[in-house]
């Protein structure tokens, strides 16, 4: 991978590194032609922007039709998302491609073939966690295909109790897990993950043989920055690059809208 020129100098916003890690902007340009890439790209926080809640949240026009041209160019497209699969479809329209909902306990393909691995919890476990949540002021549970998030971006001065009733939930729910993105305490199956869900659409076309680059924002994107490193891709992480394993970040979804763009400009 090279740089070409910096002509777009605004798409490639750096972020500094933490200390002792090398993590620089993305190239500019890739190298590549379209039909042997590949995206994964994550929703919240990388697609769209974070918003107060998530029925609130919008995928920018501008960004998905930069997406449209990127497929209609012979790029390879998928979204990896731990909202529930329909919702990723409806947040993307008229973009149609193959998702992973749930952290990739659900999985579309293209020509619309999908399955699905349900998790399954002890008897009231879910109802047990319900009431815990209700105890607590301003947070709230989302029940999703497989996988519970409590959110608290209302009360963020709850987020030790938080942690405190998620790791309680985990003592009866065991081979689930916890996992913890923006505001939010993600619990879900172990061994269901972006990660999976990653070397899983690579194993099929139009990803099979193509060079992955994974995108997202949080700890939930870590996996599939990692498999597709090992896969010999890259990742892009988007905001401040704290703990990621990704080579390369932007700073938010603007810059990283801008950068797909780019991709787009004929050499
Ligand atoms: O994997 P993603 O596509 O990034 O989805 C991660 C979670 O996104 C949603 O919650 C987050 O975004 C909300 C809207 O911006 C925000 O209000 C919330 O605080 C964030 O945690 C979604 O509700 C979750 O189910 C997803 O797992």
């Amino acid at each position: 991978m090279y740089y070409k020129n910096m002509s777009e100098p605004s798409a490639c916003t750096f972020v500094a590194p933490p200390s002792g890690k090398r993590i620089t902007a993305p190239p500019c340009r890739l190298r590549l032609p379209p039909e042997r890439l590949a995206l994964f790209l994550d929703v919240d926080g990388t697609l769209a922007p974070i918003t107060a809640r998530p029925e609130f949240t919008r995928v920018p026009v501008d960004t998905r039709r930069i997406l449209r041209r990127l497929q209609a160019s012979g790029v390879a497209l998928a979204a990896l998302s731990g909202r529930p699969l329909v919702q990723v479809r409806r947040l993307l329209l008229p973009l149609d491609v193959p998702i992973a909902g749930s952290h990739g306990a659900q999985l579309r393909f293209s020509a619309g073939r999908s399955i699905r691995s349900t998790a399954h919890l002890p008897p009231g476990a879910a109802a047990w966690l319900q009431n815990g949540v209700a105890q607590l002021p301003d947070v709230w549970l989302e029940r999703k295909p497989s996988a519970l998030a409590i959110h608290w971006r209302q009360a963020p001065h709850m987020q030790s109790e938080v942690a405190a009733l998620a790791a309680r939930f985990l003592e009866r729910a065991p081979g689930w897990q916890l996992i913890c993105g923006h505001c939010v305490h993600e619990l879900r199956a172990v061994g269901r993950h972006k990660g999976v869900a990653l070397r899983r659409l690579m194993r099929q076309a139009p990803f099979a043989g193509r060079w992955p680059l994974a995108i997202g924002d949080d700890r939930t994107d870590e996996d599939a920055f990692a498999a597709a490193l090992e896969l010999g891709g890259a990742a892009i992480r988007v905001g401040p690059a704290a703990n990621t394993c990704a080579p390369w970040a932007v700073a938010d979804t603007t810059a990283l809208a801008r950068w797909l763009g780019a991709l787009l400009a004929p050499d």
